[in-house]
């Protein structure tokens, strides 16, 4: 058994990167073992041997952002700047899971901020994104997290978060709506002015590229 999480960046020293738990594997995987049989399934048989391990290593690597500090991140690559015009960051892919069901959340994130003496990394943006997208969610509480995150640790002019997100919960069961996309937004600062939120928001409807 691996014992890294796959896909991460491990160079970066100032992430605690969280290794694979063997023990907390073992025990995931012992549970999904027992649910395969619950289900009907026969859990010895060679296509889903491996299987219950395989979710586990998964289940952790979707949840791996509770291993992350966002603010960490984004306080890594501050830089003073003299610059205060707008900052937009729009399309960033996100996967999440819902903390009703367990079932993805996905679709993209469009973040903007008005820096006030300082810029950050702009790879920060969708690593903090990420960070916290990996956890159990609602789209409404990470949109929020992602704009205090901003606003806390860069302290800049304001923030803005618009998400949208299709919802598999939505989509594969319960009211069973496959195209409907949930739209969450959060503001602060000079972006609670309708002024600067519409350009905002005319940004990352505009099809600049
Ligand atoms: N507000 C919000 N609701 C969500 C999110 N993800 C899933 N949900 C909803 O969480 C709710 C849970 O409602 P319940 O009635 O307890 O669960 P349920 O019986 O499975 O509901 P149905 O999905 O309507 O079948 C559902 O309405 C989901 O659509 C989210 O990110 N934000
Ligand atoms: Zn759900």
């Amino acid at each position: 058994m691996s014992n890294h999480i796959d896909h991460l960046d491990e160079e970066d020293g100032y992430i605690k990167i969280d290794r694979y738990n063997e023990g907390k594997i073992a025990s995931v995987a012992s549970h999904y073992k027992d649910i395969l049989g619950k289900l009907g399934e026969d859990p010895e048989r060679e296509g889903l041997v491996k299987t219950p391990e395989r979710v586990a290593k998964a289940l952790q690597y979707l949840t791996h952002g509770y291993n992350l500090n966002p603010s960490e991140i984004l306080r890594s690559a501050m830089f003073k700047e003299d610059y205060s015009q707008m900052v937009v960051v729009k399309d960033i892919e996100v996967f999440s899971m819902c903390e009703h069901h367990m079932l993805p959340f996905f679709g993209k994130a469009h973040i903007a901020y008005i820096p006030n003496g300082h810029i950050v990394g702009l790879s920060k943006i969708p690593r903090i994104v990420d960070a916290f997208a990996r956890r159990l969610q609602v789209q409404e509480r990470l949109t929020n997290e992602i704009r205090d995150c901003i606003q806390e640790t860069l302290m800049p002019a304001g923030v803005a978060v618009v998400i949208e997100c299709k919802h598999l919960c939505m989509a594969m069961r319960g009211i069973q709506k496959q195209n409907s996309v949930t739209t969450t937004s959060a503001f602060t600062g000079e972006f609670a002015k309708d002024k600067t939120r519409a350009e905002f928001l005319r940004l990352i409807t505009a099809n600049l590229h």
